[in-house]
């Protein structure tokens, strides 16, 4: 349905529960290295529960070598620093959603390069950031409710 994408995540329970979230979803996670884990992470496979077998997951060496895979796919950036709302996307199935790594976010030239498809979640002032994976389960859900969560109970 939709393209969850980490750039270089770190933090192995962070991607287990997105894992999680990508099989409630019918999501595809792409998972670009490196990766802060082993794929074998006790911490990794024990947040991701049973669901694993349920996750389609596909590994890349680079973001570029990503994008160069999907070439006519539409690519959405969520940042702390995007200048819209990530609610006023107008999402279709196919859409890739793509998220930084834990402690420095999306590289600062990927955000430059894609202005106008960076997209934030609107928070208090004071607050730096949210959790990764609330901000995948929040976005994800907001493009299923846009194309009415099709096939969900
Ligand atoms: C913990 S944050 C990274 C924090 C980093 N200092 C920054 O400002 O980007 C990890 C990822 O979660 C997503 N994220 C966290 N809070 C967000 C927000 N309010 N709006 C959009 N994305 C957010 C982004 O994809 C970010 O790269």
């Amino acid at each position: 349905m939709f393209n969850i994408v980490l750039v270089e995540p770190e933090i192995p329970y962070n991607t287990g529960n997105i894992a999680r979230t990508c099989a409630a979803t019918g999501s595809t996670l792409h998972l670009v290295k490196p990766l802060g884990f082993s794929t074998e992470d006790k911490y990794l496979k024990r947040a991701g529960l049973d669901y694993w077998d349920k996750v389609k997951v596909i590994y890349h060496e680079n973001f570029q070598e990503l994008k160069e895979k999907y070439p006519e796919g539409r690519f959405f950036y969520l940042s702390t620093k995007g200048q819209r709302y990530y609610h006023e996307v107008t999402y279709k199935p196919g859409d890739f959603l793509v998220f930084g790594k834990e402690t420095r976010g999306l590289p600062q030239e990927l955000l430059e390069a894609n202005k106008e498809f960076t997209f934030r979640i609107p928070m208090l002032p004071q607050i730096r950031s949210l959790n990764l994976s609330n901000t995948v389960a929040i976005v994800v859900y907001e493009a299923l409710r846009q194309i009415q969560f099709p096939d969900f109970i």
